[in-house]
């Protein structure tokens, strides 16, 4: 049966302290997304944007830049709340929801939707962990925070909107690490959590460290949420980010990624987040997370 996939937009940008990934979703749309979905055989459904609430309509007062704080947590509250219910509509049509970023905080809506009626594993491509919480957080920027929500960490623990149900850390691999704030190591020694460094696909190859995220994310569950954060690959490859690391992943490593992913059939959602158009160059970050995208849903080179 031909794969119908449900494109959701969520341009949000409150995640991160650079105003511009809001854009997000309409530069992934322009880069040709809907085509390059039906190059991959799936026939592609656009749902539009979630509204999201504009800068002028924030409280100013949850914009302050304090240690131990997470900025415009409401508003996320708000959008999470929506996208959850997006995600879960689409899964409960028998078709794959995909979302595009906006900041890497629209992750806890997804993963609360795609986990709110099954047990689900995710992978996290991504040069961070996303792993602080409102009391490690060194910038509050909830984008640095949407895993530890999903899963329920520390000061997450009870924040009911946040937590998604059927997500457990022995099924939540991390792959491509190489920034991480102290807390978030020390949380990824302590837990259950895997996770792949740079340093584990310099040695072992891409294809190797994927097949292992996968067994993770498989094991027991009924699909698996992939959350890409363009930041994963290298900025040489994908400047349009707003919290760029060196020594990032290849272009040909993040495709092979994305097709050990497909190869699996075991996909149930995905998100392709934290797109900034104003610092891209000729829009070239989103086409390559269109590409990433149609690669994760079975484009294939032959
Ligand atoms: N999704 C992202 N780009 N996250 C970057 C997070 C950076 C840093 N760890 C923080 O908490 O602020
Ligand atoms: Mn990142
Ligand atoms: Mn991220």
């Amino acid at each position: 049966m031909t794969r119908t996939v449900r494109i959701i937009g969520a341009p949000t940008d409150y995640g991160a302290n650079r105003r511009g990934v809001d854009m997000g979703p309409s530069a992934i749309r322009y880069a040709g997304l809907a085509e390059q979905l039906e190059n991959a055989g799936v026939v592609p459904e656009d749902a539009g944007d979630l509204p999201v609430p504009r800068a002028e309509e924030r409280d100013p007062e949850a914009n302050q830049p304090t240690e131990g704080h997470a900025k415009f947590l409401r508003e996320t509250e708000e959008v999470s709340t929506r996208l959850a219910d997006d995600v879960a509509d689409a899964l409960a049509d028998d078709v794959t929801p995909l979302v595009l970023g906006g900041d890497h905080s629209v992750a806890i809506g997804s993963l609360v939707g795609s986990a709110r009626d099954a047990d689900i594993g995710a992978i996290w491509f991504d040069a961070h962990g996303d792993l602080n919480t409102p009391t490690t957080t060194p910038s509050g920027n909830v984008h640095g925070m949407p895993l530890a929500a999903g899963l329920g960490i520390a000061d997450f623990g009870g924040v009911e909107w946040a937590n998604a149900p059927g997500l457990r850390p022995e099924n939540v691999a991390l792959v491509g690490l190489r920034s991480l704030d102290d807390a978030e190591r020390e949380l990824i020694r302590s837990t259950d959590l895997t996770a792949f460094t740079m340093s584990d696909i310099d040695e072992r190859g891409i294809t190797d460290v994927v097949d292992d995220a996968l067994a993770v994310a498989t094991d027991g569950t009924d699909g698996v949420h992939v959350s890409l954060d363009l930041d994963w690959l290298d900025p040489k490859e994908a400047p349009g980010v707003g919290t760029p690391v060196r020594g990032g992943v290849s272009y040909r490593e993040a495709h092979s990624a994305l097709e050990t992913v497909a190869h699996s059939e075991s996909l149930r959602s995905l998100e392709v987040v934290e797109v900034n158009p104003i610092l891209d160059e000729h829009n070239e970050t989103a086409e390559l997370a269109t590409e990433l995208a149609a690669s994760a849903l079975g484009k294939t080179i032959l």
